[in-house]
């Protein structure tokens, strides 16, 4: 059965990096992919930009393809987005097809800190995208718990609902949301690191844009 992806983020703002590992991990799985931005992310200081404008800007990213599609639900629930609550949800939904969580390399080696991190497990599959200058072990206690999940054959993500971890070789790409906010606070222009349907209107930027220019 196709899987159900899920690569959820902060997405302040979306840019290459997240829809190049996205589209290749779709191809690779043979999986349909939706981005799915976080209200309230855990572990991290708030994003810059409101809920609403970066659902704006993934919505201008993911124009003129269909590939690649927007999942807002995290927006409709209070409190942090803990990722294992979404996926319980999806669950439901989709009976027993298999459901698949997406996750930089950065993201996966912080799993241990994650919400009853041990059940994500349970209720989806993990594809973890490698990321340039993240380091290939993980802490012991994690290495523990997927060692026997492991797998390289999306057959067999396929084929069962839930419970392996797949590595997905994608082409690495050194771009983080960081590195263009600080770019574009700078008064810089970083046009080829974003989507072209974010500089469609200037207002999908101005959050990060410093107050003296959007003066
Ligand atoms: N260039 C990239 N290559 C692979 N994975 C990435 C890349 N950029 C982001 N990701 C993954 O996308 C997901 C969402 O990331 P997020 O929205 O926090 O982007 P980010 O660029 O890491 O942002 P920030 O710099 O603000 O932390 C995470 O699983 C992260 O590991
Ligand atoms: O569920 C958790 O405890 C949890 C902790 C940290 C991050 N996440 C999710 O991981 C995804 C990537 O987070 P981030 O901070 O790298 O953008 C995003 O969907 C977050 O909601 C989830």
């Amino acid at each position: 059965m196709k899987p159900l992806a899920l690569f959820g983020g902060t997405f302040d703002p979306v840019h290459i990096g997240h829809l190049s590992v996205a589209w290749e991990a779709s191809e690779l799985l043979d999986a349909e992919v939706r981005l799915m931005p976080a209200s309230v992310p855990p572990h991290r200081v708030p994003p810059t930009a409101s809920a609403a404008q970066r659902v704006d800007m993934l919505r201008a990213a993911l124009r003129g393809q269909s590939r690649l599609t927007l999942d807002t639900r995290e927006l409709d629930r209070s409190g942090p987005s803990y990722t294992v609550d979404t996926l319980d949800e999806f669950r439901l939904e989709c009976g027993e097809r298999p459901l698949m969580l997406l996750l930089g390399a950065d993201a996966f080696a912080g799993l241990r800190s994650w919400h009853r991190w041990r059940d994500l497990f349970e209720v989806a599959h993990i594809g973890v995208i490698n990321r340039p200058g993240v380091e290939a072990s993980l802490p012991v206690e994690l290495e523990r718990a997927v060692a026997a999940r492991r797998t390289d054959d999306p057959a067999i993500i396929r084929a069962r609902p839930a419970g392996r971890v797949i590595e997905l070789a994608v082409t690495p790409l050194e771009v983080s949301a960081t590195h263009i906010r600080q770019l574009l606070a700078a008064g810089r222009d970083p046009r080829y690191l974003l989507p072209a349907g974010l500089f469609d209107d200037p207002a999908l930027l101005a959050p990060y844009r410093s107050s003296f220019e959007n003066g």
